[in-house]
């Protein structure tokens, strides 16, 4: 049964592991340890025959005089004394056997898997054997050796001879059970097998006889059989129980015989360890050769153009009078916390606790009702208390998610500034690990709130003119300044008011992005923004594709392989930087380009978080027209500032309190689920510029990051043939609307004609062409080029000569 299993186990196709050796080395190492096999088994055989004309050689090793009797002369000697005499006796033939079967293996490069149980299940047997032998045999001390005898020896010490003869009875199962996989059904089966095979074979000698005998003998006979069939189906229905692994074989007698598949039992057998062969990976071609150039050259590092880049110091920040840390008016404590219990007692709610959190701007007093208080009560008295303590911005949050109290937030009287440098400078920010980390300033317990932008993936804020946003960006854009290599992040800057941003002119060259054909990277003309959006979106596709090229999801995966050497500069890749789009007054675009935005912000929006665009856009006005259901479905992340209505409150935030804010960089902010509130880090317009001047002084890349052309339908209006023959009939018709009108819409075409949109659109392509409007210009009108209809009739006419 054994050797069944051996013979399929080495039937089984599996896949050669790699030795680390070359195969002439493994054929060299192969024979010889054959070889030394084979030398090890003639010495032994021959020990048993010369062992006692040699002893007295043993000690004769190198004296070249004598010559032993054995095969292999003094070596055999030897070595068959050491194994035979000195070891295992008997069952040290095992090792010639397992180190013939190594040497094979290596000869022929055969899967190395299964040998390593070999030796081990031989030492098993020789180690019994040689006990075994020590125990039955101890008068032939050749059979068990040395260690079996002294084996013996030691355990009888111990265990007495009955002790041992266990010890080994125990042995022999083990090997039964876990080799040979006996167990007592196997067993119980092979003798019912053998049993019917018997009886079968005494059915055929009986048929045998019986052919001989006479005609009317053979009937009975045959009555003898069937009688006998039924003991066999029998075995068939026990059988039946197990029927994955039966085999039904059709006797010619009709009779069924069922035999137990054991061997397939046994490729996979319940208690032997499935072998999981380890393949070691073959290693692509373009990885030996990345390999190769990471061991050359290293690992490619995008800041090597910009080596000596200096990242700001911290000194460039002001303090803005905050080292002194957040001043505790104890006074005020007593007396807000004294209001709040009254207020509270004369609507008839009582207080279990009271506990005061003291924040930069505001403090938190976390109260534990009595037992029994509705919730919403407290919630509805957010005026009264609010009146009681005579202050503006009280925001009662009921309950605080995952806390089981109610919070009211009272505005401190003096309220402190959180400075970008203590922002910067604290140990959270500057041990984040994050892709695009931003410091944010302070929450109410006094914690720095750092977040990943690459997580969150895109930001909207609102909020009132003068309640922050301006600061909050430059607080956004300091702290990626502060963390991040030119190399690494660059951004795209609309700044529709044209003063907010334009301080980082003087990073242009480090850390902006821009379109090939402008002068200024920070764009202030609403036109250019509808380019820049699509050009971000060719870039997006663009990313897109090299990201498939490179078999990887995001950016940061693509940016590891590309630094790894494993992606080829010539096939068009690159390290790729994060490019981060602000948008300083995002109502106003909207207003002007209306869908023309709104389309490619939609579709950056959902798709660039992977590739590593992320938006960050604010707005004055937070209203449902400006931030659209799309745009919002596709910022999770929003920061809202104080906004004047509950209406702004739940436009930004689906929730309101931003109109319970107290300006001045308070804000509250959400990444989804929970609402935070937070002292935004205040960073003067000085300070701003001076980061920005000492980096711009530091040397630059040639220009700044140019982002893929973009040809937009106004410029391309230009390109539309101007074929006379092509034009509508209604052309001159609409020509004539339009200068009268002098008004360039497709609209006023639509309506004075009596024509769908498209034929209307076309009309005003032609009419560009010709030259008679001038360029599309958002949502407004195209400026007529004619002025009158004596110019039109003269335009017209020499068209045609
Ligand atoms: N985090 C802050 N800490 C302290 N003061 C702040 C903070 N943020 C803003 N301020 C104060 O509020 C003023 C207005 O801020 P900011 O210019 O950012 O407002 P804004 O929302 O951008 O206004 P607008 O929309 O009109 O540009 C600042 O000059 C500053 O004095």
């Amino acid at each position: 049964m054994a050797k069944q299993t051996t013979k399929k186990k080495a039937a089984t196709p599996k896949k050669k592991r790699s030795l680390g050796l070359s195969k002439q080395n493994k054929i060299l190492l192969g024979s010889v340890i054959m070889l030394f096999a084979i030398a090890l088994f003639f010495s032994f055989t021959s020990f048993y025959f010369t062992w006692q004309e040699d002893q007295s050689l043993l000690s004769e090793f190198a004296n070249r005089n004598e010559q032993a009797k054995n095969l292999l002369n003094k070596f055999g000697a030897s070595i068959g004394h050491l194994f035979l005499y000195k070891g295992f006796g008997v069952s040290s033939f095992i090792v010639p056997v397992l180190l013939f079967l190594s040497g094979l293996t290596l000869f022929f490069s055969l899967p190395k898997n299964g040998l390593i149980k070999k030796w081990i299940w031989g030492l098993i047997f020789i180690l019994w054997f040689s006990v075994a032998f020590g125990f039955f045999a101890s008068r032939w001390p050749l059979l068990g050796g040395l260690v079996g005898y002294e084996m013996n020896d030691f355990l009888q010490d111990y265990v007495g001879k009955i002790g041992v003869l266990l010890l080994l009875i125990f042995g022999l199962i083990f090997i039964l059970v876990r080799l040979f996989k006996f167990t007592p059904e196997n067993v119980l089966h092979y003798f019912k097998q053998k049993k019917t095979a018997i009886s079968e074979e005494f059915n055929s000698a009986n048929d045998i006889k019986e052919d001989t005998a006479e005609e009317d003998k053979k009937s009975s006979v045959t009555e003898k059989v069937k009688e006998e069939a039924p003991v066999v189906v029998e075995t068939y229905t026990h059988k039946e129980k197990i029927p994955p692994l039966e085999k039904e074989v059709i006797k010619e007698d009709n009779s069924f015989e069922v035999t137990v598949a054991k061997e397939e039992e046994e490729i996979i057998p319940d208690s032997l360890d499935i072998q999981v062969e380890k393949i070691t990976e073959e290693k692509e071609e373009i990885d030996n050769l990345a390999d190769k150039l990471v061991d050359d050259f290293g690992e490619f590092d995008p800041t090597l153009e910009l080596a000596n880049y200096k990242f700001p110091h911290i000194d460039l920040l002001d303090q803005h009078g905050t080292n002194t840390g957040i001043t505790i008016n104890q006074e005020e404590l007593e007396e807000n916390k004294n209001k709040i219990v009254e207020t509270l007692k004369n609507y008839k709610i009582g207080i279990a606790q009271i506990k005061a959190t003291i924040g930069p701007t505001v403090t938190l007093y976390e109260i534990v009702p009595d037992a029994g208080v509705r919730i919403s009560k407290i919630k509805n008295l957010e005026d009264d208390i609010a009146l009681s303590l005579a202050a503006l911005g009280i925001r009662i949050i009921a309950p605080i998610p995952g806390k089981g109290t109610i919070g009211i937030e009272v505005p401190n009287k003096n309220p402190s500034i959180v400075s970008m440098r203590s922002v910067i400078a604290s140990t959270r920010f500057q041990k984040a690990e994050m892709e695009l980390p931003i410091a944010f300033g302070k929450t109410i317990s006094n914690e720095t709130l750092v977040v990943d932008l690459a997580k969150m993936p895109h930001l909207l804020m609102a909020g009132a003119t003068g309640q922050g946003k301006s600061v909050g960006l430059n607080a956004v854009l300091t702290s990626l300044l502060y963390k991040k290599h030119p190399a690494e992040v660059k951004f795209v800057l609309v700044d529709p008011k044209k003063v907010e941003l334009t301080l980082f002119n003087k990073i242009e060259r480090h850390f902006l992005a821009k379109l090939p054909d402008s002068e200024d990277a920070i764009i202030t003309d609403n036109a250019k923004v509808i380019n820049t959006l699509n050009s971000l979106c060719i870039e997006m596709d663009n990313r897109y594709e090299l990201l498939k090229a490179a078999m990887v999801r995001n950016i940061k995966e693509y940016n590891v392989k590309f630094k790894a050497r494993k992606l080829n500069p010539n096939d068009g890749h690159m390290f790729l930087p994060y490019i981060v789009l602000v948008i300083d007054e995002f109502a106003d675009l909207i207003m002007t380009a209306g869908k023309e935005v709104e389309t490619p912000i939609a579709r950056l929006a959902q798709l660039a978080r992977a590739i590593g665009i992320h938006l960050i856009i604010a707005t004055q006005r937070p209203s449902v027209n400006v931030i659209t259901g799309i745009i919002k479905a596709n910022f999770p992340a929003r920061i809202a500032f104080r906004v004047t209505s509950k209406i702004d409150s739940r436009t930004i935030l689906d929730a309101q309190g931003a109109d319970q804010l107290i300006g001045r960089g308070d804000m509250l902010y959400t990444q989804g689920n929970d609402v935070i509130r937070v002292q935004c880090a205040f960073v003067d317009t000085p300070e701003v510029e001076k980061i920005t001047g000492y980096i711009g002084s530091q040397r630059a890349y040639a220009e700044a990051l140019l982002l893929p052309e973009y040809v937009g339908p106004d410029e391309s209006g230009t390109s539309i043939d101007n074929n006379i023959s092509d034009r509508d009939i209604l052309f001159r018709d609409a020509a004539e609307v339009i200068v009268i009108a002098q008004q360039g819409s497709a609209s006023l075409i639509q309506r004075k004609l009596k024509l769908g949109y498209n034929r209307a659109g076309r009309i005003i392509d032609q009419l560009e062409a010709a030259g008679i409007v001038g360029h599309f210009e958002g949502s407004k009108a195209r400026q007529v080029l004619v002025p009158d209809m004596m110019a039109l009739d003269q335009l017209l006419d020499n068209e045609k000569k």
